[in-house]
């Protein structure tokens, strides 16, 4: 609205360009992606300040024309939305609730728009899902005339000769009757995963500039006076991929979307989404850059929301939700200068990733190394009016002209960096906000795309353009690990910017969890299988700068050590066995020391799970699942990512990154059927292992005190005791290998029972059992 301050009435907001990543249409449903676009589309944000990217590393027409489909239901859904005041914005969750749509709806004509947009979603839901068989059917016709075409060719060229049959490639054709550059159905030489031209696509261009009001002609679906019709930009990327290159995962197609991004829209800002992390609160963008315009704002690197999820297990068997580290450890983070990245739901400041310092940070360094060696003060006249500064060249003024070493020789994308920091600058409106921007700066209208602007575009997301330059080393979402968030945030950190944590009342972003014991224990691994990757590199906090403070840093050096706690956690495991084996007790006899030890050691974990709990404010039944899964996570994944880790540092072997397959949540008979599906993998061997044994032990040791002459009973609870308490931390594991009807693959049993055996035989053994207590007669190992 028109004011005093703002006499024109357009938004003064910073721009914010989204990035929403895909990978595989296959384990990523080209559904759930397109919901994910239209919650942005309709996020709740000036329409002339919002660009969407997705980013499709698939290269996958599916998911194109997927996106299509997406920007064109947008006309639909988007202005019924803003109409009506839907929440979620995101139409398959919001037409799947549980409750009462028609609370606290007061316009009359809601009823009828809503029938008319469900429909709506309904024929586009069948389109969607129709899409690879459409695809299918048309490369096969185009196909098939090609052949014919070739076939005539020939019969023309030979003449009277007997035809022999042509082959040509099998094409996946786009609907104009072109070959799609991407990856082929039926993959062929540039055109499979890792070979592929760079593809972009403006699906929605970027709108005018006044708001456009709809109209209530019959011709439209629903009546759209007073409404406002535009849609932000909508853009499909696929980053060029060539054999030899390295692609960098996520943090590689991450990087493709900055350099676009800041050729065709350069949002101060970014935020961050995996595709099936869509919008559950349309004003969480708007909340976000709250912080980011406040007094002192301009030191912040990013925002970062909590991961909330949907599709989970109501018992959340495999501790999905992950409530003690978002609602406890990340909250305390909040409190160190910030919260670590997790990958998704994040708004970034687009000048903190391209790894400049932030402002008046040489003016106080808070870490313990500036008394020791006192540095020079300068001037801090020159501080205020300071220009951006990259990190670890001393007090360089921003030098364009070694920016092409650092980002590439895209002169557009370098001369785009210093209107980015321009424009993400906090609204001078206050005589505290230090080194503002003034009211009203951010008014003016966007230029328009042309032609070259989108060639340019395409020439950043060519697979060369980062050779020989800083990105992914300094610049932008940081290589090297395949738990890229968590690095790209330590780096930002380690120069000084600060980090916060913005949990809104209702959940900002919601996302889909692997809810089957194999998918989340891939997952686990790769977290883990990042971490240790992080341990070994130069990323380590043990050589944080001293601009972290000391818990943080510790808080760092957790993130990269937790995975090597495995190996202890496995020895424990198996202790208890072992003493019910030998028939003696962890320690010799249960002296004082003991016992103070076992009280103190009891004391401080009963003391951690009430702060736990307390703090994350959960439920016990939620902190024993946490509980449980650490332990199932500990003894399978853990362990495998030390054994990667390791073997990548020393014989040099790479790391994959396993997506997660996201369910499309449309079976209707069992929300939960994902659950119970038991997928074997290697990963299971050790946890099974150490259940059998401990069972074995439960059972070796029962029959010794029944058949001992002089039974000791107490001895027995004392050992039993721990074996069973293991044994409770792996019961959602067994639960998850029983799936649905008992129906375990018998592998996992043989696997196991011959290793439990050997186990059992190895310890009889090294050390029979001797004298009284023992069980049957006398055994003579071969
Ligand atoms: O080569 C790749 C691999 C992955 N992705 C995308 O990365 C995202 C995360 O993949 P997912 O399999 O869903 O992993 P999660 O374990 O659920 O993800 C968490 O952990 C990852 C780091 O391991 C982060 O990248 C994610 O943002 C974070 O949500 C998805 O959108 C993918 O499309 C790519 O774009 N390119
Ligand atoms: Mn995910």
């Amino acid at each position: 609205m028109p004011s005093p301050n703002n006499p024109t009435g357009k938004s003064d907001l910073p721009g914010i360009d989204i990035f929403v990543s895909t990978a595989d249409p296959e384990k990523e449903p080209p559904l759930v992606t397109s919901n994910t676009i239209l919650s942005i589309l309709a996020a709740d944000y000036p329409v002339e300040k919002l660009a969407c990217f997705v980013s499709d590393d698939g290269g996958a027409l599916l998911t194109f024309e997927a996106m299509a489909e997406a920007a064109s239901f947008a006309n639909t859904w988007v202005p019924f939305c803003r109409k009506h005041d839907i929440e979620p914005r995101n139409p398959e969750t919001y037409f799947n609730l549980k409750r009462d749509p028609y609370k606290n709806k007061v316009k009359a004509d809601f009823v009828k728009d809503r029938r008319r947009v469900k429909r709506e979603y309904d024929e586009f839901k069948v389109r969607i899902n129709g899409l690879p068989d459409s695809i299918r059917r048309r490369s096969d016709a185009y196909h098939a005339r090609e052949e014919i075409k070739a076939m005539k060719q020939q019969r023309q060229k030979t003449d009277d000769e007997p035809v022999e049959i042509v082959k040509i490639p099998k094409a996946t054709w786009m609907a104009d009757g072109t070959h799609w550059p991407g990856t082929w159905l039926s993959s062929g030489p540039e055109h499979s995963k890792g070979d592929h031209a760079g593809i972009m696509q403006v699906m929605l261009k970027p709108p005018s500039d006044e708001p456009l009001q709809g109209t209530a002609d019959d011709t439209r679906l629903i009546d759209l006076s007073d409404v406002d019709i535009r849609l932000p930009m909508l853009v499909y990327v696929s980053r060029e991929k060539r054999p030899g290159y390295d692609h960098n995962k996520k943090a590689g197609a991450m990087n493709a979307l900055v350099r676009a991004s800041a050729i065709m829209s350069n949002g101060p800002f970014i935020l961050n989404l995996d595709c099936d992390h869509y919008i559950y609160n349309s004003q969480a963008l708007k909340e976000g850059m709250c912080f980011m315009m406040d007094r002192g704002g301009d030191r912040l690197c990013y925002v970062q929301f909590p991961q909330r999820f949907e599709g989970i297990d109501p018992s959340d068997r495999y501790a999905n939700h992950n409530t003690v580290f978002f609602d406890g450890n990340m909250r305390a983070l909040d409190g160190l200068q910030g919260p670590v990245y997790v990958g998704t739901g994040c708004l970034f400041r687009r000048i903190a990733l391209y790894g400049f310092d932030p402002p008046r940070s040489k003016e106080h360094h808070p870490g313990f190394c500036s008394c020791c060696f006192p540095r020079k003060k300068r001037a801090t006249v020159a501080e205020e009016n300071r220009s951006l500064r990259m990190g670890d060249s001393d007090d360089e003024e921003m030098n364009l002209s070694l920016a092409p070493k650092k980002f590439g020789n895209s002169t557009f994308l370098i001369d785009s960096i210093p209107v980015a920091e321009f424009q993400g600058r906090p609204l001078a409106d206050h005589p505290a906000v230090k080194n503002g921007r003034p009211p009203g700066a951010l008014t003016i209208p966007r230029e328009l795309l042309d032609a070259s602007t989108v060639a340019e575009a395409i020439s950043v997301i060519s697979c060369w353009y980062e050779d020989k330059t800083e990105w992914g080393q300094r610049v932008g979402w940081i290589y090297g690990s395949v738990t890229e968030d968590v690095v790209t945030g330590y780096r930002m950190h380690n120069r000084g910017w600060k980090s916060v944590y913005c949990v809104t009342k209702r959940d900002a972003f919601r996302g889909s969890a692997p809810i089957n014991l194999t998918d989340r224990l891939h997952q686990v691994l790769r977290w883990a299988t990042g971490s240790v990757e992080i341990f070994f590199s130069r990323n380590n906090a043990l050589f944080a700068s001293s601009k972290m403070k000391l818990l943080q840093r510790i808080a760092y050096l957790n993130v990269g050590i937790y995975p090597f706690t495995s190996i202890f956690l496995i020895v424990y495991c198996f202790l208890p066995a072992l003493s019910l084996f030998s028939g003696q007790f962890i320690v010799q006899t249960l002296n004082v020391t003991f016992l103070v030890y076992l009280l103190l050691i009891t004391v401080t974990l009963c003391m951690l799970a009430v702060l736990e709990i307390k703090w994350s404010g959960i439920e016990l039944e939620e902190w024993w699942r946490n509980e449980q899964f650490w332990l199932i996570g500990g003894t399978s994944a853990h362990l495998a990512a030390v054994i990667q880790g390791l073997l990548k540092v020393i014989a040099g072997i790479e790391i994959s990154f396993t997506l997660t397959s996201k369910s499309g949540g449309d079976d209707e008979d069992d929300e939960f059927a994902d659950l119970y599906i038991v997928k074997w993998t290697s990963l299971m061997i050790p946890p099974i292992t150490i259940m059998m044994i401990n069972l074995i032990a439960i059972a070796v040791g029962v029959s010794r005190t029944i058949y001992s002459t002089i039974p000791q009973w107490s001895r027995l609870l004392g050992g039993v005791f721990f074996s069973f308490w293991v044994l409770a931390h792996l019961y959602p594991f067994a639960k998850g290998l029983m799936g649905r009807r008992g129906r375990t693959p018998t592998i996992v049993f043989v696997w196991s029972g011959l290793v439990a055996i050997i186990i059992s035989l190895l310890w009889v053994a090294i050390n029979p059992p001797s004298g009284t207590n023992q069980i049957g007669g006398s055994f003579q190992f071969p």
